[in-house]
C-alpha cells in the first residue's frame, strides 16, 4: 500500500510521518504541496509542523496549495487522509472536518507526553484501536484547543465522531477534551496529538501510535 505524506514549506514532521509508514508495513511516497499529482497513492497523511510560517493562522495558507485541492477531491470520494497536529488544522481550514483550531487557551506552547481515550474505534485509521483504549503519545502545539458551536459539538458526540479525547490533564483548553475527530464516513481523521513519534521501542514514550498505521494499511483489506 502507498501512502502519501504532504510536505509544505514549514513541515517538520513528514519524516517521521513516513518513518513510521514504513514501520507499519506500507510505501511512504513523497507529495510536495506545489505539485497536483497525487502519484497513485493509496491514502494520505497531512504531517506536523508549521506550514508557510502559521502566519494568518495554522494550516490557513496550507489549505490553498495545489496538492490540496487533489487531497481535499481523494477525501471527498472516500481515501483515507490523516492530519496530525498542523494537519489537522489545515483539515478544518480545508472544511474536510467541521470546528476550528485556536491558541491554547494558557497562550503557551505546550510540550508533553499526553494519555487519550480512543472513542472511536472504527474509522480508518483507529480500527486496530479497542473502543475505550487508553494510550499515550506526545503532543506539542500552539494552537491546539479545538473549538466548535454547541450543535456542532453535539452533533459529533451523538454520530460517534469524536476519535479521541484527553485524559488526565487538558493541554490547550479543547472543547469537551477533544482531541480529534473524523468525517462523517471515517475516512478523514483529523488528531492534535503526534501518533508517528510513538511508533518504535526507544523513541518516543509509547509504541502507542502505531495502530493508526497498521489501520489504514489494513484497512485496504477490511
Ligand atoms: N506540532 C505541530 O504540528 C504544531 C502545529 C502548529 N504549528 C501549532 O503550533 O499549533
Amino acid at each position: 500500500m502507498k501512502v502519501g505524506v504532504v510536505t509544505f514549506p514549514g513541515s517538520l514532521d513528514d519524516r517521521d510521518a513516513a518513518r513510521a509508514i514504513r514501520v507499519a508495513g506500507s510505501e511512504a511516497v513523497a507529495l510536495w504541496h506545489g505539485d497536483s499529482d497525487l502519484a497513485g497513492v493509496d491514502a494520505v497523511v497531512l504531517p506536523g509542523g508549521f506550514s508557510y510560517g502559521d502566519y494568518l493562522r495554522c494550516g490557513a495558507i496550507a489549505r490553498f496549495a495545489p496538492m490540496m485541492q487533489r487531497v481535499v477531491d481523494a477525501a471527498n470520494g472516500g481515501m483515507p487522509v490523516l492530519g496530525i497536529c498542523n494537519g489537522f488544522q489545515v483539515l478544518c481550514e480545508s472544511h474536510l472536518l467541521p470546528g476550528a483550531l485556536i491558541r491554547n487557551d494558557h497562550q503557551k506552547f505546550v510540550c508533553r507526553d499526553q494519555r487519550l481515550r480512543i472513542e472511536n474505534a472504527s474509522t480508518a485509521w483507529t480500527h486496530q484501536y479497542e473502543e475505550g483504549q487508553e494510550i499515550t503519545i506526545v503532543l506539542k502545539n500552539g494552537e491546539g484547543g479545538y473549538v466548535a458551536d454547541e450543535k456542532t459539538l453535539d452533533m459529533l458526540e451523538g454520530e460517534g465522531r469524536v476519535v479521541a479525547r484527553y485524559l488526565d490533564v487538558n493541554p490547550n483548553g479543547s472543547m469537551r477534551d477533544i482531541a480529534g475527530i473524523t468525517n462523517e464516513r471515517g475516512n478523514v481523521v483529523g488528531l492534535m496529538p503526534h501518533p508517528e513519534h510513538c511508533v518504535e521501542e526507544g523513541y518516543g514514550p509509547t509504541t502507542d501510535g502505531l495502530p493508526f498505521f497498521t489501520s489504514v494499511l489494513r484497512e485496504m483489506v477490511r
